[in-house]
């Protein structure tokens, strides 16, 4: 599996844009029994159906959209995701619960309170884009506007400008027939951007795109976030992608949420076994941070050699120890917060952790032993550097799990020419875990 995950600043607890408490979703006859029913509420998925026919598609489930986040609800066909994002906007009707939207009760809006919410503050993007099929380019992004009762000249201004945004500059008089799969979703796109809404729904929205589409598609989305700082709610059945998007990611079975994190946090520290066996494929040197492998500053460290950022993935760091052949500074704020040798490096690649839950650092014979299970041998550790010179020892160890680790994420080997980063092929998606 090779993963390129954006390097993020920590998540901090911002103003919540969307606040979800106990919030169910039962369908099928007398649903509204089911959350209140101690009984009831507590059946698994199947006992439930057989006793009452129901289907509780959401089951208490809790939680914040923090502003300006990318808010992932990730899990397999059928766990609920679609319905959960629907009822935010009250798509779906919800059977018990709260959700508010800045505050404002969204279950006590009225038709109209409804249909402003929906229109101006939170805009959904679909998997089938619903565009107008006998409606431009230009004239399909304005559409939204329209609704709003924008006028004539602005709303084309402002439609040309969003679809220059979302990068279908000269495309504007096409119609949607006349554009690719991923085109047509650009312009799903631009036509939510357009309104302004205060949170983007994303339901899906690349699912049926090919997968190079598709990866330009989630590149566009933390293009656009960074520039805009939106918030932004996105459902994927792919942990992939989740990863790669997702400020935090609710992963959701049977209708629950089965863990809230970062996609660090969910990697690194999975809740149960079921979450631990959906991760299990993911490079863990992509998404877990030289600050949670770092070691602290000793007085035998040197004041010199190579620097990466807390917030940087570990294998970030592995290339630049492995280039540097000595231990990386982790600085924050010109201030060395750490270091990162190679025992830190090869514990998170060989997945050591210690009973509390943070990375072990690896002994030599064990990072042989680590590089072994990556495919390279203790034998085979012998290296060649930045420089093409061999290397030999630890040192070799840790090139080779550059090596390694690198070649796992689609890249090139130590003593290659760096190429731009953020551009690996993201991983096939995981869709079973379910014989956990
Ligand atoms: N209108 C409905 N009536 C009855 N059951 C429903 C209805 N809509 C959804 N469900 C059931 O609720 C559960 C959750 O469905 P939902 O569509 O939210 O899952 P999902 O995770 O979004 O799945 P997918 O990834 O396939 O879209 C499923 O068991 C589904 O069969």
């Amino acid at each position: 599996m090779t993963l390129t995950v954006p390097t993020r600043k920590p998540p901090t607890a911002g103003t919540p844009v969307f606040s979800v408490d106990g919030l169910w979703k039962v369908f099928g006859p007398k649903a509204d029994r089911v959350p209140a029913d101690p009984e009831l509420s507590t059946l698994s998925p199947a006992d439930l159906r057989s006793r009452t026919g129901c289907t509780a598609a959401v089951r208490d489930v809790s939680f914040d959209v923090r502003k300006g986040e990318v808010f992932v609800v990730m899990g397999l066909s059928g766990s609920g995701k679609s319905t959960l994002v629907r009822c935010l906007t009250r798509l779906i009707e919800p059977t018990a619960g709260r959700i508010a939207i800045d505050g404002e009760d969204v279950r006590a809006m009225d038709k109209a309170r409804l249909r402003e919410l929906r229109r101006h503050r939170a805009a959904m993007v679909f998997q089938h884009f619903g565009l107008l099929p006998h409606r431009t380019v230009l004239d399909n992004v304005a559409y939204g506007l329209e609704i709003q009762g924008v006028g004539k000249a602005e709303r084309r201004e402002r439609a040309a400008e969003f679809v220059a945004k979302v990068g279908l500059e000269g495309m504007e008089k096409r119609r949607p027939g006349q554009l690719s799969g991923g085109q047509r979703q650009r312009v799903g796109l631009a036509r939510a951007l357009a309104v302004d809404p205060e949170v983007l729904l994303f339901d899906e929205p690349f699912s049926a795109l090919d997968p190079l589409i598709r990866r330009d598609m989630q590149e566009e989305v933390v293009r656009l976030h960074r520039e805009e700082g939106r918030t932004m709610v996105f459902i994927t059945h792919d942990l992939a992608e989740a990863l790669k998007l997702g400020d935090r990611i609710a992963l959701m079975r049977d209708g629950r949420v089965v863990q809230l994190g970062t996609p660090e946090e969910i990697v690194s520290s999975p809740a149960d076994d079921y979450v631990r066996e959906f991760v299990r494929d993911v490079p863990r040197e992509h998404v877990v941070t030289c600050r949670t492998a770092m070691r602290p500053v000793s007085p035998q460290d040197a004041a010199d050699g190579p620097a990466v950022r807390p917030e940087a993935p570990v294998a970030e760091a592995i290339e630049a120890v492995a280039r540097a052949g000595a231990p990386a500074r982790v600085m924050d704020e010109g201030k060395c917060v750490g270091v990162v040798d190679h025992a830190q490096l090869l514990g998170v690649v060989a997945n050591v952790t210690t009973t509390d839950g943070t990375t072990a650092p690896v002994d030599a014979d064990s990072a042989a032993a680590a590089t072994a299970v990556d495919g390279v041998t203790a034998d085979s550790a012998v290296a060649a550097d930045a420089d093409g010179d061999v290397v030999e020892g630890v040192d070799s160890v840790v090139a080779a799990v550059a090596d390694a680790a690198v070649a796992a994420a689609g890249g090139r080997a130590a003593g290659e020419a760096p190429r731009e980063r953020g551009r690996a092929t993201p991983p096939a998606p995981r869709t079973s875990p379910e014989d956990v």
